[in-house]
């Protein structure tokens, strides 16, 4: 076999209620998930041991915030090692991604390569690791990397790696927005314990439920998931980026039916009424000025698969 290809889907979340600090380091989450068609490529083929190669655009290799990392350290690679020590074979691959989802984004980038690995090589070793130790194999590698697997729609619960999928009545569109430079996960959540201590958010005992997201994606109503949008995380990532309301507003005013910030940011993910008011709002965010990196995409997109 020569090489094999897999691709994985960014993700944005349409609910995000986040609980208090657990004495692990991670929150607790009730998430719902919505996977986007945009994806990353992870190629893999012969070699002895392993080698990482990074291209696409905006993928600039490195160790400083916002960059990708080009070694071990990088989510493929140490994904290549946990899936060979898990299934007693030797680590040798070349792996290659294609990244065309931005860096640091909120869009779980990173974590849609993990994903695209383990599919990847799975097949390319013939490890035939079954869908439960994928599963758990993924959860190793970072909380949103089970659902870059399952992709769909779904419920994430625990610190959001224990993935449902839930029914979804139609797709939705969206324009991501990306502002300025990437932010840092963990920062985001500190920020957001910091501003709860503070008294500048309530405290809260546990995560916000998702129940009225999840009636609205089996409606298929875009008015109504408009309205059930939730993400605790976008008070801090705005703290920490102030430029990120004036981005909010642009979406607003470009006819966005709502619109909120995926995941930890700093990406603007603005819902359309449709497929075309999509393509307009597209058009018109790219040319206001206030984001890099401007992309119509539209959900549920399918989580890691082959490429044919
Ligand atoms: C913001 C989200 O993208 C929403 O889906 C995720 O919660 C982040 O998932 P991720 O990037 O895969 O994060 P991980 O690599 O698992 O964790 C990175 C860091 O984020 C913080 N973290 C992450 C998940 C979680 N439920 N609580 C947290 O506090 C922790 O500081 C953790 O050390
Ligand atoms: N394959 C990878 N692609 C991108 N970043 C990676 C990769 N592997 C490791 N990283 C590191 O992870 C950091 C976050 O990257 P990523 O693009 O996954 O962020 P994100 O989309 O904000 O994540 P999330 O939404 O899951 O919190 C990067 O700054 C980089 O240091």
């Amino acid at each position: 076999m020569t090489t094999l290809a897999a691709r994985a889907p960014a993700k944005v979340n349409v609910h995000l209620g986040v609980g208090p600090l657990r004495a692990d380091g991670f929150h607790e989450l009730h998430t719902v998930y919505l996977a986007v068609s945009l994806f990353d490529t992870v190629t893999v083929g012969p070699g002895e041991g392993l080698s990482l190669a990074v291209s696409g655009e905006g993928a600039d290799v490195g160790r400083g915030p916002g960059q990708v990392p080009g070694d071990r350290t990088n989510l493929v690679w140490r994904a290549a090692e946990l899936l060979a020590r898990h299934a007693g074979v030797a680590a040798d691959a070349s792996l290659a991604v294609a990244k065309a989802i931005p860096v640091a984004a909120g869009l779980a980038g990173g974590s849609a390569d993990a994903a695209a690995t383990l599919v990847a090589l799975d097949a390319f070793w013939g490890t035939r690791a079954g869908r439960e130790d994928l599963l758990e194999l993924a959860a190793q590698l970072g909380s949103d990397v089970p659902f870059g697997l399952v992709g769909g729609v779904a419920l994430g619960t625990g610190r959001g790696e224990q993935v449902t999928p839930v029914l979804s009545g139609g797709s939705s569109h969206w324009v991501l927005g990306i502002a300025g430079e990437g932010l840092s996960t963990p920062a985001v959540y500190g920020e957001l314990d910091r501003m709860r201590a503070a008294g500048r958010l309530p405290e809260v005992a546990g995560p916000a439920p998702a129940e009225a997201v999840l009636a609205a994606l089996r409606g298929g109503s875009a008015a109504d998931l408009g309205a059930a949008l939730v993400n605790d995380l976008q008070a801090p990532a705005c703290s920490l980026r102030s430029d990120l309301r004036r981005a909010l507003q642009a979406a607003g005013e470009a006819g966005a039916v709502a619109a909120l910030v995926s995941g930890s940011g700093p990406t603007v993910a603005a819902l359309a009424a449709d497929e075309r008011s999509a393509v307009g709002m597209a058009a018109e965010l790219a040319g206001a000025g206030v984001f890099r990196t401007v992309r119509a995409v539209a959900g549920p997109a399918p989580g890691a698969r082959l490429v044919p």
